[in-house]
């Protein structure tokens, strides 16, 4: 069977990933590259000779012969070009955030179902072996019904970004759509036999005088239909890179940790343990995880949604929530008060 043609959008940071995530997945394979400099076009030239480089985004998305475009670009140019992408009939893989508002993430839905082509978001944690464990053994009904969730991780600073946009709150958005989107993401999805969250309340701190939006310390409660309450907090004030999720019910508590020396490691130490009364039990997680392992996961998702019409596990429609979850978060930080979801959802 033939492969799966891959043109990428972006190769910087998390670009250069994704092009080593597509060069390694079976049926996948990297034609065409795009960024927006002359060097680092030149670095993609060089890293993968067999494909062709430009720095116009649009001789991708014009080409016929490429079933599947990755964008990894700026969060303030996803819109843009996904829209493009979209309307001209290729399946997207798109990094998160999906979009800097709720709209513009309704317009791409309707563009990916208008022309009938696969909208996935850059939401990998929920194919890890770990945080997808805990998942598992929350549906298996192990916490009988899930009453909280503890999404939490400390980390060094945000890199900065080509150019400078990952500290330009106009091309960022704002940094809740960074780091914690992915925790507001995993919060909603361990707590969905609650219903759909309700409200948000949050609180931001920032260590950078002049720039008070740039937020460092970042806390928030969401309430959910059904009673269960999350709670998201992040740290950009510390050492390496460690994350922690707790989630309790009525029978039983999980706890899942995973440490590395930055984000991108592919040697994190990693952990789950049960509690079921007094009775503790550590829970073996087979497979390694992290965000790059996760990146390959999601390439062979790609793979076999366009081949053989499986589900995709990170749909336009979470990556939506998951923005205007931040959005609210973020609403509520500036003004000090609770924001509902309907509020963000319908303006
Ligand atoms: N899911 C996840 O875990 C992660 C998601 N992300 C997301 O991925 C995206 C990219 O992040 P990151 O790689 O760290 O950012 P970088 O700043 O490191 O890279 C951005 C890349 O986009 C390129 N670019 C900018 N404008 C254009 C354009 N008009 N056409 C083509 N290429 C362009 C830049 O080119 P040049 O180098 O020439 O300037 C650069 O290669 C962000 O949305 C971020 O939120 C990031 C990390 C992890
Ligand atoms: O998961 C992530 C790792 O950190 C990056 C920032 O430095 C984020 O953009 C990203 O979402």
């Amino acid at each position: 069977m033939s492969s799966l043609r891959f043109g990428l959008i972006g190769f910087g940071a998390w670009g250069k990933c994704h092009a080593n995530a597509i060069a390694k997945t079976e049926g996948a394979e990297l034609v065409a590259i795009a960024a927006r400099s002359e060097s680092t076009c030149a670095d993609a030239r060089t890293a993968y000779p067999e494909a062709s480089v430009t720095s116009n985004f649009g001789e991708i998305v014009g080409r016929d012969d490429i079933d599947v475009v990755d964008i990894v670009v700026p969060s303030y140019l996803h819109f843009e070009i996904a829209s493009a992408v979209l309307s001209s009939g290729k399946h997207l893989l798109l990094e998160k955030p999906m979009c800097l508002s709720v709209e513009h993430c309704d317009e791409l839905i309707r563009l990916a179902k208008q022309r009938g082509v696969l909208l996935a978001i850059g939401h990998e944690l929920r194919l890890s072996s770990l945080w997808g464990q805990v998942k598992t053994m929350i549906d298996d009904g192990f916490l009988g019904d899930p009453r909280y969730a503890l999404v939490e991780l400390s980390r060094k600073p945000y890199r900065v970004g080509a150019d400078g946009w990952r500290y330009d709150i106009d091309r960022v958005g704002n940094w809740i759509l960074e780091e914690p989107i992915h925790f507001f993401d995993l919060a909603r999805w361990y707590l969905s036999s609650n219903g759909e969250p309700q409200s948000i309340f949050a609180s931001a701190s920032s260590k950078q005088p002049d720039h008070p939006e740039l937020q460092d310390n970042f806390s928030a409660i969401m309430q959910f239909s059904g009673g269960a309450y999350a709670v998201i907090s992040q740290t950009l004030s510390m050492f390496e890179h460690h994350q922690t999720v707790k989630v309790t019910g009525t029978k039983g508590s999980l706890w899942a940790g995973w440490s590395g020396a930055m984000d991108r490691t592919r040697r994190p130490d990693f952990f789950l343990r049960a509690g079921s009364g007094d009775e503790v039990q550590d829970i073996p997680i087979e497979k390694i995880t992290g965000e790059v392992f996760e990146l390959e996961d999601q390439m062979e998702m790609l793979v076999q949604a366009a081949r053989d019409g499986r589900p995709l596990q990170t749909t336009g429609e979470d990556g939506k929530w998951s923005v205007a979850m931040c959005l609210a978060a973020q609403r509520s930080v500036d003004r000090g008060q609770p924001v509902a979801m309907s509020d963000v959802l319908s303006s």
